[in-house]
C-alpha cells in the first residue's frame, strides 16, 4: 500500500515516515524544498518537493504517484505567525488543503487530515469527538475550515485531532514544549510558564502509531489521538527539569493573563480518547514514559 505524506519534514512527518518504512509501506514523502529527513530511508521510498499551496506541484506529484492513502500533515503551525500573517495562514492551511484534497479525490482512496485541539475555545476542556468546535485563533479557525472541507469530500476520510505534540527533534523541525524548556534551562535562562492552560500532551511516536492504526483499519470519521495525562505547561516544564536534573527554580509560574502571545490559546483542552481506544485499539504512553523516550 502506497502512502503519501504532506509536511514530511516536520515533527510528525519525520516520525510517521520512519514508522511507515519500518512497517514496509511504500512511502511518498513530500515537503517544501529538499528532504530534511535525518535518516537514510530504505525500502520503497521516494521524496518530492511539493508546496501544497501550488496547484501545479500537487497535481504533478499526485498524478505521478497515485497514492492509496494521503496523510495531510503539512500546515502553518506557528500559532502566533498565523495571527500576524493571516493571508499566508489561509493560503497554506485552507487553500493548501483544498488543493491536496481535490487531487486525492482523483487519485486516492483514503484521506487522513491532521487537526488540533485549537479548534475548541478551551472553556469546557476534556473534549470528545462530538463536542462543538469554536476556535479562538486564526490558526484554529483555518484548521477547522480545512476539517469542514474534508468532511464534505466524497473521499473516505479520517480527521485526527491531536494536542501539544512533543518528541525528539529529528532535524530542523519546529521546537516543542519539552525541547524548548530543556534547551532554555540548559542555557541558564529563566522561563515564565503558564499554569492555567490544560493539555493532554502527545508523544509524537504515539500520534504516528495512531495514524498507522487508522490506515490499517481504513477507519473513517473523527478520532482524538493524544496523550492520556492532563497536564499544564508548568507541570510539563517541572517534569522536564526533573528528568534532566535541571534547575526547576528557573521556572516561573505565570497565568495566561500575564503571558502575552499574539495568538490566543484555548485555556482548557485535552482529549477524551475512548473512541480511539475502542475502535482502533489505540493506547498511548503516559507523559513520564514519553519523556523517558526522548
Ligand atoms: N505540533 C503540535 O503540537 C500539533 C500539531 N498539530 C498538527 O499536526 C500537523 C503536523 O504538525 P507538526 O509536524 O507538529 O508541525 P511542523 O511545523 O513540524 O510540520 C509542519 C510541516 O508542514 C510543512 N509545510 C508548511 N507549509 C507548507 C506548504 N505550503 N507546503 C508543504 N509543506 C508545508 C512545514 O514545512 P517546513 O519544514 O518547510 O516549514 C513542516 O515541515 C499539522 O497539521 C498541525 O496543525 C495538531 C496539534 C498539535
Ligand atoms: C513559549 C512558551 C510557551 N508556554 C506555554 C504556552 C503553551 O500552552 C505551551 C506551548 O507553547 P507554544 O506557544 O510553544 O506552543 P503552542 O503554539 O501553544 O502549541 C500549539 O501548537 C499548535 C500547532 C497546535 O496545534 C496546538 O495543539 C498546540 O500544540 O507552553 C509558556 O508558558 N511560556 C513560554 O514562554
Amino acid at each position: 500500500m502506497k502512502v503519501l505524506i504532506t509536511g514530511a519534514n516536520g515533527l510528525l512527518g519525520q516520525h510517521l515516515t520512519k514508522l511507515l518504512l519500518d512497517k514496509n509501506y511504500q512511502v511518498v514523502a513530500t515537503g517544501r524544498g529538499e528532504s530534511r529527513l535525518p535518516f537514510e530511508p530504505s525500502g520503497n521510498y521516494s521524496y518530492h518537493s511539493m508546496d501544497i499551496a501550488n496547484a501545479f506541484d500537487t497535481y504533478a506529484v499526485m498524478n505521478r504517484e497515485r497514492p492509496d492513502v494521503v496523510v495531510h500533515a503539512a500546515a502553518m503551525t506557528q500559532v502566533d505567525e498565523c495571527e500576524l500573517q493571516p493571508e499566508q495562514c489561509d493560503r497554506i492551511n485552507v487553500q493548501g488543503t483544498a488543493q491536496i484534497l481535490t487531487d486525492a479525490e482523483t487519485f486516492s482512496s483514503h484521506f487522513i487530515y491532521i487537526s488540533t485541539d485549537f479548534v475548541f475555545d478551551g472553556e469546557k476542556g476534556n473534549y470528545s469527538e462530538d463536542d462543538e468546535p469554536l476556535p479562538i485563533s486564526l490558526y484554529g479557525f483555518t484548521k477547522l475550515q480545512a476539517e469542514s472541507m474534508v468532511q464534505t469530500s466524497e473521499l473516505p476520510f479520517a480527521i485526527v485531532r491531536t494536542c501539544l505534540v512533543y518528541g525528539n527533534l529529528l532535524k530542523g523541525t519546529r521546537s516543542n514544549i519539552v525541547s524548548w524548556a530543556k534547551d532554555s534551562l540548559e542555557q541558564g535562562k529563566t522561563i515564565q510558564v503558564v499554569s492555567d492552560q490544560v493539555r493532554t500532551p502527545t508523544y509524537v511516536g504515539d500520534l504516528a502509531k495512531g495514524i498507522v492504526l487508522i490506515i490499517e483499519k481504513k477507519a473513517t470519521g473523527i478520532y482524538n489521538i493524544s496523550g492520556k495525562d492532563w497536564l499544564t505547561p508548568y507541570d510539563i516544564a517541572i517534569k522536564t527539569a526533573n528528568k534532566y536534573q535541571l534547575d526547576a527554580g528557573r521556572i516561573v509560574k505565570v497565568d495566561a493573563s500575564t503571558f502575552k502571545q499574539p495568538g490566543r490559546r484555548p485555556l482548557k483542552t485535552g482529549f477524551v480518547i475512548e473512541k480511539a481506544r475502542k475502535e482502533l485499539g489505540y493506547e498511548p504512553m503516559s507523559f513520564d514514559e514519553g519523556l523517558n523516550l526522548m
